[in-house]
């Protein structure tokens, strides 16, 4: 049982708010889409309403990224969606932070820095060791209350998600609230159950997928983005060296494996790419997965047309369909077809639901929509509809209340 702000004796209160607006970013270092954001606006504003004191708490991007920026922009957008003045201080648990959060009267609103320019943001613990952390323990003595709204990230194990509700009363916010609402029930969802992994996070695709086949919950998996070209290095097909470089380079070669495995384990239920498109002489360019390897340079970029036929076929039959992560490139238009359509198709099913930032900002990009449930979260969605507990939301439930 999570207690909510229905339970939070708001007026006067000190709360640190974890959100999760972690956003693509642009070439000049802004943001390229704010929909993150927008999902918060209904928590912060009922909070700062209510006379609360809220220290925003978030991430964006990660360490060695392009994404991986301060939150001032963030803070400047929040004032516009808030339609109040955010202050922002690029300081996270430090004199300066708690200054900055002392400093707040009730209604009144800042944005903490980026909490992981701190090496310890970006690593896993245990709740109770995640409290002993320089973030919690610097920041946690000016906080009389912990509001996790963060839904996107309730799968990290990090001490602003585990570490401050283990020391202080914690609360779900209206996002996470409702989201934990709709995703909780996947085991009477209708069947067949189709899930749909691609985009880049290649590890917790497949963490997902064998989770999802082991218990039966799948149906199909269908495969797709990067994460399908490594299940079909994994089927021994030659991608060529531009694909095995890019996923050498993104540390996952290791996947290759463990995608073997479970093929191996239940490749009757995984279904592989049949197709890809690469660029040729600066068109699509699409290409059998049996006239592979490409050219040299050439790197998949997209699921090809015989795939999607394929992969409509399974959907047409779904009952329940879940996705997340881009079939392709979709940034760059040549390559925006796999995503576009086999996101279309989705919809027909009679129950679709959508998880991740990138995956919601290609299809707002794309015009696609008439999904069930829009999640914020991809990977903490995903790990939901696997009937896997979140650590923060696990977090939440053992601290402490306010009437202990
Ligand atoms: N074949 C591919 N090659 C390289 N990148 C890809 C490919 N397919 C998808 N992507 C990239 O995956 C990224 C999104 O993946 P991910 O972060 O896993 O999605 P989400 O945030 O929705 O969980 C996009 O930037 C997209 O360009
Ligand atoms: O964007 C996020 O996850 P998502 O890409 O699974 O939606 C969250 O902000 C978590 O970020 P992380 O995957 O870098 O821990």
């Amino acid at each position: 049982m999570i207690d909510t702000l229905d339970d939070l004796d708001v007026e006067g209160t000190t709360v640190g708010v974890r959100v999760d607006v972690n956003s693509p970013i642009d070439a000049e270092g802004s943001l390229a889409d704010d929909a993150r954001l927008r999902a918060h606006v209904d928590t912060l504003s009922e909070l700062l309403e209510r006379g609360g004191r809220v220290a925003v708490l978030a991430h964006q991007g990660r360490p060695g990224g392009d994404d991986f920026v301060s939150l001032a922009p963030h803070a400047d957008r929040l004032s516009v969606l808030l339609d109040r003045p955010v202050e922002y201080a690029d300081a996270t648990f430090t004199d300066a932070a708690r200054e900055a959060v002392r400093s707040l009267d009730n209604g009144e609103c800042v944005v903490l820095e980026n909490t992981r320019f701190y090496s310890e943001e970006y690593m896993e613990f245990e709740p109770e060791r995640a409290a002993r952390t320089h973030l919690v323990e610097g920041l946690a003595p000016v906080l009389d209350a912990y509001v996790n709204d963060a839904f996107a990230a309730a799968h990290r194990s990090q001490p602003s998600l585990v570490g401050f509700p283990t020391v202080l009363p914690g609360y779900a916010g209206r996002v996470m609230e409702s989201e934990l609402d709709v995703l909780g029930s996947i085991e009477v969802t209708p069947e067949p159950r189709v899930y749909v992994i691609g985009g880049a996070k290649v590890p917790d695709s497949i963490d997902v997928a064998w989770s999802v086949l082991e218990k039966g919950l799948a149906d199909h998996v269908l495969t797709a983005g990067v994460v399908g070209n490594v299940f079909l290095i994994a089927d021994e097909v030659d991608l060529g060296d531009a694909s095995s470089d890019f996923i050498y380079d993104q540390g996952y070669w290791d996947e290759i494996d463990r995608a073997q495995d479970l093929l191996d384990a239940y490749g009757d239920r995984i279904a592989l790419p049949r197709d890809v498109a690469v660029e040729r002489d600066g068109d699509r360019h699409e290409l059998a997965v049996n006239a592979l390897p490409p050219r040299d340079g050439e790197a998949a970029m997209d699921i090809g047309h015989s795939t999607l036929a394929y992969y409509e076929r399974i959907l047409e039959d779904a009952g329940t369909v879940i996705l997340n992560g881009p079939a392709g490139v979709f940034e760059d238009e040549t390559f925006e077809t796999g995503t576009k359509e086999l996101y279309g198709a989705a919809t027909s099913v009679p129950m679709s639901i959508v998880g991740g930032g990138d995956t919601a900002s290609a299809l707002r990009q794309l015009g696609v929509e008439g999904f069930s449930h829009v999640s914020t979260g991809g990977g903490a969605a995903l790990r939901m509809l696997t009937a896997e507990p979140l650590p923060a939301v696990t977090a939440l439930e053992n601290g402490p209340r306010a009437d202990d």
